[in-house]
């Protein structure tokens, strides 16, 4: 039964947990951690660590992505980024790293003005494509449809339509909104969509026949989606919420199951243990990789929302560097800060509670903390 919390006389509001205000339980059976399995899949496509990157300038570039790949996770691609604006973005991935926060914004408004270029689309596809990692890319749903033909055509795995908050019914008077529904229909390539954070906003993008939802509202380290729309999805109830959308999904669709996906806001690997813990079968990684040595971004991290023309909802910030992708992946981890080896801290966890793979895992005890108390 949902727990409702009176504010004033006239207005209830539903007490909601971030992953703050949760923990796991361990159990009387452990394991080894050597003998768990962290692999999940989408569509056809398996991976041993269940982690996608952010599709942020700061996060994703051909390179890092092809690494990704290469260490078992799946690296997505802006489409709307530098890469698909400018022949050569590495002058202004230097530029933005190093400007000054009281400029940061509109620097980035003008940078991002440039047009984005369908031919880049095609080269930087082609580039992860010939590498033999899997290809993921991301759009918003307003560029969806001018430029999904160019991205199919150019050969991408999976395709992320992400925006902050992405429905299955948008209404719009002056254009014609994405059909979702029509298009993913339509479209070979499996389709990731988000961000939802609510039980009827998922179980409408499951029906959209999605591969895989993220889930997440305003959430990430650079967004300020929740100062400045007021909006904003605590994340362990937001899973919990789109787990019980999946579970009616699956009676009602006859066993059609839909992957979720985390998105924003763990940057530690004890929250993003936690994600997986309250039902997500895998997490798109910010904060996190932006802190990787080869990261785009050198120790800042902005994302899609940032550059926004009229309304910016995030903000350069800087986040710092800490080891290799590979190590704050899969250790070893030399810090004790939660920013390093997030599958080893994974495998323990799963350890601890007798789990041996991450579908069991979804299932494991947890508790509440109120983050105060903590
Ligand atoms: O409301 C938002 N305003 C923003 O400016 C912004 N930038 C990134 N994102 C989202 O944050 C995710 C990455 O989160 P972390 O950096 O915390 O890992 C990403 O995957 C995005 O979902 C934003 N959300």
């Amino acid at each position: 039964m949902t727990q409702e919390i009176e504010i004033g006389l006239g207005k209830k509001g539903r007490l909601a947990y971030t992953l703050d205000d949760v923990a796991i339980i361990p159990s009387r059976r452990t394991r080894d951690p050597k003998d768990v399995s962290t692999a999940w899949q989408i569509d056809a496509y398996q991976f041993d660590v269940p982690v996608l990157s952010a599709p942020m300038d700061s996060v994703t570039s051909p390179a890092t992505a092809i690494e990704m790949g290469r260490l078992g996770a799946l690296g997505v691609l802006d489409l709307e980024g530098l890469w698909t604006r400018y022949d050569d973005p590495q002058p202004l991935l230097d530029e933005i790293a190093d400007l000054d926060d009281l400029t940061a914004t509109q620097r980035l408004q003008e940078i991002y003005e440039q047009p984005i270029s369908p031919e880049l689309i095609t080269q930087r596809i082609r580039e992860i494509r010939d590498s033999g990692v899997t290809v993921a890319c991301a759009l918003s749903p307003q560029r969806t449809q001018e430029f999904y033909s160019t991205v199919v055509e150019a050969g991408v795995d999976l395709f992320v339509i992400r925006g902050t908050a992405v429905s299955a019914e948008h209404v719009c008077e002056n254009h014609e909104p994405l059909n979702l529904k029509k298009f993913i229909y339509d479209l070979d390539v499996p389709v990731v969509v988000g961000g939802a954070a609510s039980y009827p906003a998922a179980i409408h993008l499951m029906r959209t026949g999605a591969a895989g939802v993220l889930v997440g509202f305003g959430g990430g380290a650079a967004s300020t989606t929740r100062t400045t729309l007021g909006v904003q999805a605590p994340m362990a109830t937001a899973i919990a919420d789109v787990v019980e959308a999946r579970r009616d999904y699956m009676d009602e669709s006859g066993g059609r199951y839909v992957q979720i996906i985390a998105d924003g806001g763990m940057g530690t690997s004890g929250s993003f243990v936690k994600a997986l813990a309250m039902g997500a079968d895998a997490v798109m990684l910010g904060t996190a990789l932006a802190r990787a040595t080869q990261a785009p971004g050198k120790g800042s991290h902005w994302g899609a929302e940032a550059r926004h023309p009229s309304l910016p909802r995030g903000r350069r910030t800087q986040v710092g560097t800490v080891a290799s992708l590979e190590e704050i992946l899969l250790g070893p981890s030399h810090r004790a800060d939660a920013s390093v080896n997030f599958i080893g801290a994974l495998r323990r966890a799963m350890a601890s509670t007798g789990y041996v793979d991450l579908k069991n895992f979804q299932h494991c005890d947890v508790s509440v903390i109120p983050s105060h108390r903590a």
